[in-house]
């Protein structure tokens, strides 16, 4: 019954992703801001498959639920979900997502660096891409579809650059659907430039040190200024940032449409 607080009704719960993702320490700070640890409330590690399959039982079953949710995201396609409001401003107000790269990419890689410094799309163009790959398309293939799909904007990115030859190019990421499917578009424009591309998947801080060390040569999963604030602070001077591939990105909690009552992380306390 809707009697009971509602911490009890989702076990003092938010049901969260991957632990290094900056999502999960802004929601520990936030846990705190909104004394919910007072009532402890935990935050659920898991992953984003986890954490979207946790929110699906949960719509199936009308059940309140308390989720990390991002937007670009096809869960909020996928789902009647709202972002609760944000009143502290825990979470900022929008997030790009950056283009870094490893020192010396400029000089030794000119092609490489010219392309990845002009990649930049928009939340409705990764959502395409993201779609395909959770209807359980290849990220390879939904790459190329895409690629084919917008030879204009594409064209942008590589105007006036050379075709390379026997050059490779290693590229780190994090799973995220939002990540899986701007790594494999870029790949495969530096692909189509001549480039053999590799891309390992792993979490956030070795993406960050693998570019300090030059043990990759770019990541684009750099969710800024707040997501990714601590490593950007951790490795400055050991990268070149490249700006935005994306811009207006979004961080917060997110609940259900039919929790009707919450809509501040303030409500959560009811
Ligand atoms: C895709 S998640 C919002 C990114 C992160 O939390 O670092």
């Amino acid at each position: 019954n809707n009697k009971e607080k509602l911490g009890s009704q989702v076990n003092y719960t938010i049901t969260g992703i991957d632990a290094g993702a900056g999502i999960m320490s802004s929601t520990q700070t936030a846990l705190k801001s909104y004394g919910l640890d007072k009532d402890n409330w935990q935050l659920q590690t898991s992953s984003t498959a986890a954490m979207t399959s946790t929110l699906d039982k949960a719509i199936q079953d009308k059940r309140p639920i308390v989720v990390t949710g991002w937007q670009p995201h096809w869960m909020f396609t996928k789902y009647p979900i709202k972002f609760l409001k944000d009143p502290k401003n825990v979470y900022g107000k929008a997030e790009h997502i950056n283009t870094i790269v490893r020192k010396g990419l400029k000089t030794d890689k000119p092609e490489a660096y010219k392309i990845l410094d002009r990649f930049h799309w928009t939340p409705a163009q990764m959502s395409k891409v993201m779609l395909k790959v959770n209807d359980g398309m290849d990220p390879e293939k939904a790459a190329k579809q895409w690629i084919k799909a917008n030879p204009k904007l594409v064209g942008e990115w590589t105007k006036g650059v050379k075709k390379v030859h026997g050059q490779s190019l290693k590229m780190t990421y994090v799973a995220w659907d939002s990540e899986i499917a701007s790594t494999n578009v870029i790949a495969q424009v530096l692909r189509n430039q001549g480039y053999k591309v590799t891309i390992q998947a792993m979490e956030i801080q070795p993406v960050w040190a693998s570019i300090a060390t030059g043990a990759a040569d770019a990541q684009v999963s750099a969710w800024l200024p707040k997501t990714s604030g601590l490593f950007y602070k951790d490795y400055k001077g050991r990268f070149d940032d490249l700006g935005p591939n994306l811009n207006g990105a979004k961080v917060g909690l997110a609940v259900p449409k039919y929790m009707t009552n919450i809509n501040s992380i303030e409500d959560l306390k009811n």
